[in-house]
Parts: C-alpha cells; structure tokens; sequence
C-alpha cells in the first residue's frame, strides 16, 4: 500500500481559496497512491481562531465538493484532513455534543474521508478540542464517535492533533477493528518532541501503522512542526518529513499489523475491569 502524507503549508498570506485549488493539485499529483491524507484544519490553519467562523463550511461546502473530485481524479482515498464545518442549527444527535457556538448551529473540527470515486466514505468529528478554556476549546463542539473505515487490506482509524495524546481513544479504534492509525495535525513547532513520541507511542502500544500529518508555515504566529510521520507497527519511523511543505510517501505492508499482534501478542495479555484501589484506614 502506497500512502501520501501532504505537508502542507499554511500561512496566513495565502488565500483559502487558493490554497483549496492548491491542496486539490497535490492530490491529483498523488495518483498512483492507495491513500492520500492532508493535515487538520488546512484552509485557515489550527490556530487562527477568528477564521474558524468566517472559514466554516457546511459539511457538503466547497472543501468537500473540491476534495471528493480530486479523489475521483486521482482514483485515491482521500483522507481529506479536517474542515471549520458549521453543522445544522438542529443537528443535536448522539454523535454530537450540541453545545452551540455563536453565528447559526454549532461549530466541529470535521475529518472527510473519500473513496477513489469520490463518495464520502467517513465523517469524524474531533473528540479532544484543543485549547484549555480558549481557542478550538471554546469555539467548537466535540464530537462522541469514533470513526474507522474499511479500505482494501487494512480498516483506518481516524483521529486529529490532539487526540493523540488520549490513548484510550486509539484503543477504542483498536477495538474497533483499526490496523492503521491516521491523524491529521495541526501541531506547533514548539512541542514537536511530544507529537513524534507520541505517535511512536501510539504505535507501538496498540501494534498499529501511524500514519500522522500535520502542517508546515506559520499563522496566527504560531510556527507549524511539520514534521509528518509514518511509524510501523514496531515503532519503527518508516518515512519522517522536514518543517517546509512536503509530500511524504511511503510504501507499507498492512499485513505487517496482523503480523506483529500474533508474533508478540501483547494486546491479548489487557486485563480489562480492574477494581480500584482500595482506602486503608
Ligand atoms: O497537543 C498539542 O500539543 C497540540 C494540539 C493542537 O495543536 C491541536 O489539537 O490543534
């Protein structure tokens, strides 16, 4: 399996606009891939947070629309990395958190996933917003549901920036079946050691690919790690990018998942439902 990482640039001088015809061009330049994924919240960048409302999109807006040609195009999935996706005043369903923010229904850090003909295979909402009590924290809504999706020779769990550091998440997506990792970022330059430790970490605790993308540029001054990265199922870095924007491209074996689970099965060995500790005294 060929996958693509687009490591793309986002700074603020660039119109959104441009950068969509841009992103669409790189993904139609990845034809030949199986699997082509773009970073978190690349039209108006992670932590520009005045966009996130001038920016968003209905779920089928122009991100979507460019995206699933392009996929169609290139005859690739397309993990599409995430959208500022304004949701339905009414959209209040289990897989929602609906608290609203301010300007029409609620506002969701939102992962597209197409197939090579274009269709929508897989909507994910991000789970862990980012930003304490400001930012993306403040601004969007969480989603409740964790998302895989069945692709020829391994199923993708589907995660964003700063889910990495939940691991009970990527747990959950192993239970789900999951065999390769994806996480689309939009991770600072200033702690790049944690994103690349974590996403060994990730790998090697649930005996997964990780395949993690984030952005290069600066906007709204923060300085972008870049950095993307590729680590099999041993915690091993298969592919790591530099800090500028890059296509990093990577040939894996999905069966090597199977694999390493059965030659050193240590996910067999959980112990699930432990007791808590009990109070002396
Ligand atoms: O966890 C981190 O250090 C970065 C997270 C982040 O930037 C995000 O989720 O947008």
């Amino acid at each position: 399996m060929r996958a693509s990482l687009i490591q793309i640039a986002v700074d603020e001088d660039e119109p959104v606009g441009s950068r969509r015809r841009r992103a669409a061009a790189l993904v139609r330049e990845q034809s030949g891939s199986d699997l082509v994924v773009l970073p978190e919240l690349w039209t108006t960048g992670a932590f520009a947070y005045e966009e996130f409302g001038r920016e968003a999109e209905p779920l089928d807006g122009p991100t979507y629309e460019t995206m699933a040609e392009a996929a169609r195009d290139a005859g690739v999935w397309l993990h599409a990395g995430s959208i500022p996706e304004r949701a339905p005043s009414d959209s209040g369903s289990a897989a929602f958190d609906s608290g609203s923010a301010a300007g029409g229904g609620p506002l969701y850090n939102t992962s597209l996933v197409f197939s090579p003909s274009g269709e929508l295979a897989a909507v994910y909402r991000k789970i862990h917003r980012f930003g304490f009590d400001q930012g993306e924290a403040v601004l969007m809504s969480a989603g409740r549901e964790l998302v895989t999706v069945r692709l020829p020779g391994t199923t993708l769990g589907v995660a964003t920036c700063y889910d990495l550091r939940f691991p009970e998440l990527f747990r959950g997506l192993v239970d789900a079946g999951a065999e390769t990792l994806v996480v689309a970022a939009g991770w600072p330059e200033r702690r790049r050691a944690h994103w690349t430790l974590l996403a060994r970490a990730r790998a090697v605790e649930n005996q997964a690919f990780v395949l993690a993308c984030g952005t290069a540029g600066t906007h709204a001054g923060v300085p972008q790690a870049g950095h993307s990265i590729v680590v099999d199922p041993w915690g091993e870095v298969l592919a790591e990018a530099g800090s500028a924007e890059e296509v990093l491209t990577v040939d894996l074996d999905p069966a090597k998942t199977a694999a390493t689970r059965e030659q050193f099965p240590a996910l067999k060995d959980r112990v699930l439902g432990l007791a808590p500790p009990r109070r002396l005294g």
